[in-house]
C-alpha cells in the first residue's frame, strides 16, 4: 500500500499515474464474522461488546464491475449501523449479504463469510469501472453510503424508494472502514478541500440524512422560523440537525444528557437546551406504561424556551423511550420525522393527539444521491461544519464503536485508515483558516 499512499502524499501523481499503480492483491479491513454471529447470545444490548466482534482481517481485493471504483481510503468514521452489525441487531447484517448475493453474477461477490463495515470514507479513486466516465484515478472523493441498482421503475423519482436499495458498508460488503473500498460511482462526491482526510469522513452518513429528514422537501420541509425539537442535538445526526435548523434561520430545541452537551450546542448556537438527565424525564413508569404527566413538563419546559410554542418539526431517532413525548409535544399540524429507533422498534404514543391535531409521522432513511450532493455541497461551502470530536487508528475500531454504543462519545468518531496521520489532506488552507474554530469545535471534549 505504501506506494499508494506516496502517490496521494507528493500531490503531483496524475491520472495516469494512478491509473498505472499496480493494485495490491490483499488489504487491511474491519470485519465481522459470520460464524461468530451468536457469541452474543444471551447478553443485554447493552453489554455486547463491539470490541470483541469487530476484527482487523487482511482482505483479497474484490474484483471491480460496471459502474464500480475502488477507492483508496484515507479515512472513514464509525457510524451507529456499524454498532448494530458488530452487536448483531436488530438482526445478523450477514442475511442481507446473502439476500444481495441472490440477485446477480456480479452480487454474489459481496456474499462472503466476513462483512467489510462502514458507511463513510474519504480518500482517492484508484480505478474506475467500464461505464464510468463522470469520476477518474486520483480524484480525491468522498462517498456516501447509497447502493442502488434502478433497474425498476420504481426508483427513477427517488432513487431511495429503488426496491433493491441498499445502504453501502451496512447491507453490502467492502465499506469504508478499511484501507480499500468498493463502491459505485455515483456514491462518490468531491472531497471537500478544505477539509482534512479525517474531517471530510466524518459528516457523510449523519449529514445527508439529517439534510433528508429535516430539510427536503422529501422530509420535514423545514422553515424559517420553525420550532425543531432535535434529540440527541450533540451526537452525529443531532449535531448536523442543529446546524441546519440554524443555518436555516429555524429555531432547535436541544435535547441533551449532560451539561457539556449543553454546552457545546450553545457553541454552535443554539439558545434553547434542555439536559434530559438534569431535568429527570421518565416518559416510562415501567416497560409497559408510559406517564402522561412527564410528557406534559417535558412540554411545559419546551413551552418555557420558546415563550409559549409548541414544536413544528421533532427531529427523532430514539425511538420508543422517546416517541410518545415527540408526538405530544408537536403542535396541531405538526411533524415527527423519524429514522430510527435506537431504544426500541416498537413505538407506541397516544393516537388522539395525532388525528385530533391533525400531526403528521413521516419516514426517513439516509439520503439520495441528489440530497446527498446538497448535504456534501453546504460543507465545502463552509455553512456546515464536521463534528469530529476524536479519532481512533483502523487498529482501535473496536473501541470506536464501543465509545458510540456507550453513548461516550461527541459528535463524529473518525478513523484513519491510509492516512499515517490527523491534519492530511488540506487543499485550500485559506477557506480552512475562515472555518477554523467551526471546525474544531467538537475536538478533543
Ligand atoms: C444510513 C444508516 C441507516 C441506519 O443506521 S438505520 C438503523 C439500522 N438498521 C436497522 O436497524 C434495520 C435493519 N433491518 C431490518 O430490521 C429488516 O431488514 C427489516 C425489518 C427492515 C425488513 O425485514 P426483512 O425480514 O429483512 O425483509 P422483508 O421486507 O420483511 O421481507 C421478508 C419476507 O416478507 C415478505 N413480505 C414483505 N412485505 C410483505 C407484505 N406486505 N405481505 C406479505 N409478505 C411480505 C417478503 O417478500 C419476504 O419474503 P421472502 O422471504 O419469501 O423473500
Ligand atoms: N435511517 C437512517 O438513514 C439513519 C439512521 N441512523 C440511526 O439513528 C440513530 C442515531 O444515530 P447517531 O445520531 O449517529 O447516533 P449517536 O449515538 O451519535 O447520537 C444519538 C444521540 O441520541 C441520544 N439518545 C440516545 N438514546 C436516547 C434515549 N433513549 N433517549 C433520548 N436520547 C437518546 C444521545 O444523546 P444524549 O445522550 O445527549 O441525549 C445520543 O448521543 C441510530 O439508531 C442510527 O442507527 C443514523 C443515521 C442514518
Amino acid at each position: 500500500m505504501k506506494h499508494i499512499l506516496d502517490a496521494i502524499q507528493s500531490q503531483a501523481a496524475t491520472t495516469e499515474d494512478f491509473a498505472a499503480l499496480p493494485l495490491p492483491d490483499s488489504y487491511r479491513a474491519v470485519t465481522v464474522h459470520k460464524d461468530e454471529t451468536e457469541m452474543f447470545a444471551g447478553l443485554a444490548t447493552r453489554d455486547k461488546d463491539p470490541r470483541k466482534s469487530l476484527h482487523l482481517d487482511q482482505v483479497p481485493l474484490p474484483e471491480l464491475g460496471p459502474g464500480e471504483a475502488l477507492v483508496a481510503v484515507m479515512a472513514s468514521s464509525v457510524n451507529y449501523n456499524s454498532v448494530w452489525t458488530s452487536i448483531f441487531e436488530p438482526l445478523s447484517t450477514f442475511s442481507f449479504l446473502e439476500r444481495y448475493g441472490r440477485l446477480s453474477e456480479l452480487t454474489k461477490r459481496h456474499d462472503l463469510p466476513y462483512h467489510i463495515i462502514g458507511s463513510d470514507l474519504a480518500g482517492v479513486v484508484l480505478r474506475t469501472g467500464p461505464g464510468v466516465n463522470a469520476w477518474k484515478p486520483g480524484d480525491e472523493v468522498v462517498a456516501h453510503c447509497l447502493s442502488v441498482e434502478l433497474e425498476s421503475s420504481d426508483g427513477h423519482n427517488d432513487t431511495m424508494l429503488d426496491p433493491e436499495q441498499r445502504i453501502w458498508g451496512f447491507e453490502t460488503n467492502f465499506g469504508g472502514l478499511a484501507e480499500i473500498a468498493l463502491v459505485k460511482s455515483n456514491q462518490l462526491m468531491p472531497k471537500p478541500g478544505h477539509l482534512s482526510w479525517e474531517e471530510a469522513a466524518a459528516p457523510g452518513l449523519v449529514n445527508s440524512t439529517a439534510y433528508r429528514q429535516l430539510v427536503s422537501r422529501n422530509g420535514a420541509g423545514m422553515k424559517q422560523g420553525d420550532n425543531v425539537l432535535i434529540w440527541g442535538a450533540s451526537g452525529g445526526l443531532g449535531s448536523y440537525a442543529t446546524q441546519f435548523a440554524l443555518a436555516g434561520g429555524a429555531n432547535p430545541i436541544c435535547v441533551v444528557s449532560s451539561p457539556e452537551k449543553a454546552d457545546i450546542c450553545r457553541s454552535m448556537g443554539a439558545e434553547a437546551v434542555i439536559d434530559r438527565n438534569a431535568e429527570g424525564y421518565k416518559f416510562w413508569k415501567d416497560e409497559q406504561t408510559q406517564d402522561p404527566r412527564e410528557w406534559k413538563r417535558f412540554g411545559s419546559k419546551i413551552r418555557e424556551l420558546t415563550g409559549g410554542e409548541d414544536i413544528d418539526i421533532v427531529f427523532e431517532h430514539p425511538g420508543r423511550e422517546t416517541f410518545g413525548a415527540s408526538v405530544y409535544v408537536t403542535r396541531k399540524g405538526g411533524t415527527i420525522t423519524t429514522c430510527a429507533s435506537t431504544s426500541g422498534y416498537m413505538h407506541e404514543y397516544d393516537n388522539r393527539y395525532l388525528w385530533m391535531s391533525l400531526k403528521r409521522i413521516i419516514g426517513s432513511h439516509f439520503a439520495n444521491y441528489r440530497e446527498a450532493w446538497e448535504a456534501n455541497r453546504l460543507i465545502a461551502k463552509g455553512k456546515i461544519h464536521p463534528t469530529l470530536s476524536k479519532v481512533y487508528s483502523l487498529e482501535e475500531t473496536g473501541q470506536a464503536a464501543y465509545d458510540v454504543h456507550r453513548n461516550l462519545h461527541q459528535g463524529k468518531v473518525g478513523v484513519l485508515c491510509l492516512a499515517p496521520e490527523e491534519g492530511l489532506g488540506v487543499r485550500d488552507p485559506e477557506m480552512r483558516a475562515q472555518h477554523l474554530d467551526a471546525i474544531n469545535r467538537f475536538r478533543n471534549i
